[in-house]
């Protein structure tokens, strides 16, 4: 069937299931939970609260098969180069294969050096973790500051804190904004002696990166002089020939390849600082993870292929219901940075306005993403969840075994509100219940009347709940390899190129032309007037 019919299909089918409430849903079909919930091993993905039905589910494989997904996925895991708009292979997922494997890119096979990184990683991270490998004052590093903004921040700091309970080697710190607060802060506590430098950009010419490369240069420098620099640096990046010009000598420098987009890349020499911190093995089982939800979305049959499935939920959420944000709540603090991460992952890859021939795209595409740990968000924006006008389908991401078997009350509590959320969600309260409540608490008719109203839930708020055991790095890059996934199959259904990124340039641009401006040096003749105001004011304060 053509696309355009499938959208309309889609769409009627959307509306007819609107008039069913989930909870009703839940009361027709006792098996509910097992026919719309999928297990990979001890990873569980309940969609059963999610506003689908199979009809919806046959639909959505449908529109899947006529977009080509299977054939979209095959060439991204072949090393074709499908994204287009920069004619390069996008091959995050060769990062996480076994050494055994063989990927062609442009007729080469890319494995061998790809472990050849891998291995140089293991050999410096042990090194700086034994304190074999020392400072210019002859002491080991007990800290290590990753500077790098973008994908070459948020994946390896928000992997940091997540395997926390795993963290035995230096302390690791991440210097992201060229808010010069963010390195003044950093290293204030820091001794100069004792730190060591990981400047990580895929291109080396990010201006907030090179900037606080910069500083950090000057105050190693600046404390134990210029020829202290080399032994306190380190550097990850594709553009070998400007890391040289930094002064980075080259036994100090991790290669990748332009093969694998900054988004995706803490699977590469990216996340050197995190294979610092917990080690070569569990790094190794971090990826381990990863290629095994690989294997699971390049094998399993569309209709039982999680990453699909979620990835038709979302279209479903996006393109049918009309729902234009999704919030992200991992129940578990020391995820605290993953809907930053998701953020990027997510709305620069599929924030997105033309199919890959350039042509516009003819229905919404990536929705706005956000979110927080729980339970700290319910004290915060789940009052519009729950109350809003908006519907906001929500992810929520739990363990169902915390780390501290002796902080086990805590761990039962924070599963208990987990659950609490996504059925509150799902069935709300009526009129008639919040008014018997009222009524029993023993309120005057007067005021049950008053209040009734506003203690009414509408329900019938789809969620998807992400259980597994435990995060264990093995866990965590299963975990972030399904929300890539999950991007990969909204963006083919869309037909856009994920893995491009212009709509950050034009910023960029501007940003350069105004530094001028800004510094006095160039007249701001040509900006418009309220452009003028704020550096005339700027200027002023
Ligand atoms: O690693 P680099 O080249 O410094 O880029 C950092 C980030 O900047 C971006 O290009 C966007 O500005 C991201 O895609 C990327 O992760």
């Amino acid at each position: 069937m053509p696309t355009a019919s499938l959208w309309l299909k889609l769409k009627a089918h959307a509306d007819a299931l609107r008039a069913t409430p989930l909870s009703r849903m839940f009361a027709a079909d006792p098996q509910r939970f097992d026919r719309f919930s999928f297990r990979l091993d001890d990873l569980l993905v309940d969609f059963s609260k999610s506003r689908i039905d199979g009809a919806a589910l046959a639909l959505l494989l449908d529109l899947a098969r006529a977009a080509g997904l299977e054939a979209r996925r095959d060439a991204m895991l072949s090393g074709r180069p499908i994204n287009a708009t920069e004619r390069r292979a996008v091959l995050h997922t060769a990062l996480r294969n076994p050494p055994d494997a063989s990927v062609l890119v442009d007729g080469a096979d890319v494995m061998p050096t790809v472990g050849a990184v891998l291995a140089a990683m293991a050999d410096f991270a042990e090194a700086v973790r034994a304190g074999d490998l020392l400072g210019a004052t002859g002491q080991p590093f007990s800290d290590v500051v990753n500077i790098g903004i973008g994908g070459s921040d948020l994946g390896p700091d928000m992997v940091t804190r997540a395997l926390f309970p795993y963290c035995d080697g230096p302390r690791l710190h991440y210097v992201s904004n060229v808010d010069g607060a963010h390195i003044a802060d950093t290293l204030k506590d820091l001794d100069p002696a004792t730190t060591l430098v990981v400047v990580a950009s895929k291109t080396f010419t990010t201006v907030e990166t090179m900037t606080n490369a910069a500083t950090a240069r000057a105050w190693i420098a600046g404390a134990l002089g210029e020829e202290a620099v080399g032994a306190h640096f380190a550097a990850v990046s594709t553009a070998l020939d400007k890391v040289a010009a930094f002064g980075i000598d080259e036994t100090r420098v991790f290669g990748f390849w332009d093969w694998v987009g900054g988004r995706y890349s803490v699977w590469s020499a990216i996340g050197l600082p995190v294979m610092i911190a917990v080690g070569p093995d569990a790094f190794a089982d971090f990826l381990d993870g990863a290629h095994a939800m690989d294997e699971h979305f390049s094998t399993a049959p569309l209709e039982a292929n999680i990453p699909v499935l979620m990835g038709l939920v979302g279209v479903w959420n996006r393109d049918a219901l009309g729902y234009p944000a999704r919030a992200v709540l991992p129940y578990d603090q020391r995820l605290a940075r993953l809907p930053a991460y998701l953020q990027q992952l997510d709305m620069e890859s599929n924030g997105k306005r033309v199919r890959l021939d350039g042509s516009p795209v003819e229905v919404p595409t990536g929705p706005l993403v956000f979110g927080e740990p729980g339970t700290n968000g319910q004290h915060a924006f789940f009052q519009l969840l729950h109350q809003g006008t908006d519907v906001v389908p929500c992810e929520f991401i739990v363990a169902a075994q915390g780390h501290e078997p002796e902080l086990a009350h805590h761990h039962a509590l924070l599963l208990a509100n987990c659950l609490a959320q996504s059925e509150a969600l799902m069935r709300g309260r009526t009129l008639e219940e919040a008014t018997a409540q009222l009524e029993a608490a023993g309120l005057a008719a007067e005021e049950v009347a008053r209040l009734a109203p506003h203690k009414v839930f509408p329900g019938d708020r789809p969620s998807v709940t992400i259980l597994h055991r435990r995060l264990t790095p093995f866990a965590l890059g299963r975990l972030i390899a399904l929300y890539e996934h999950r991007v990969f199959v909204e963006g083919a259904i869309w037909g856009i190129n994920s893995f491009d990124q212009w709509g950050v340039e034009l910023g960029k641009e501007l940003a350069t032309a105004l530094l001028p401006m800004l510094r006095g040096e160039r007249e701001a003749g040509n900006k418009d007037s309220s452009t003028r105001g704020l550096l005339a004011a700027i200027r002023d304060a």
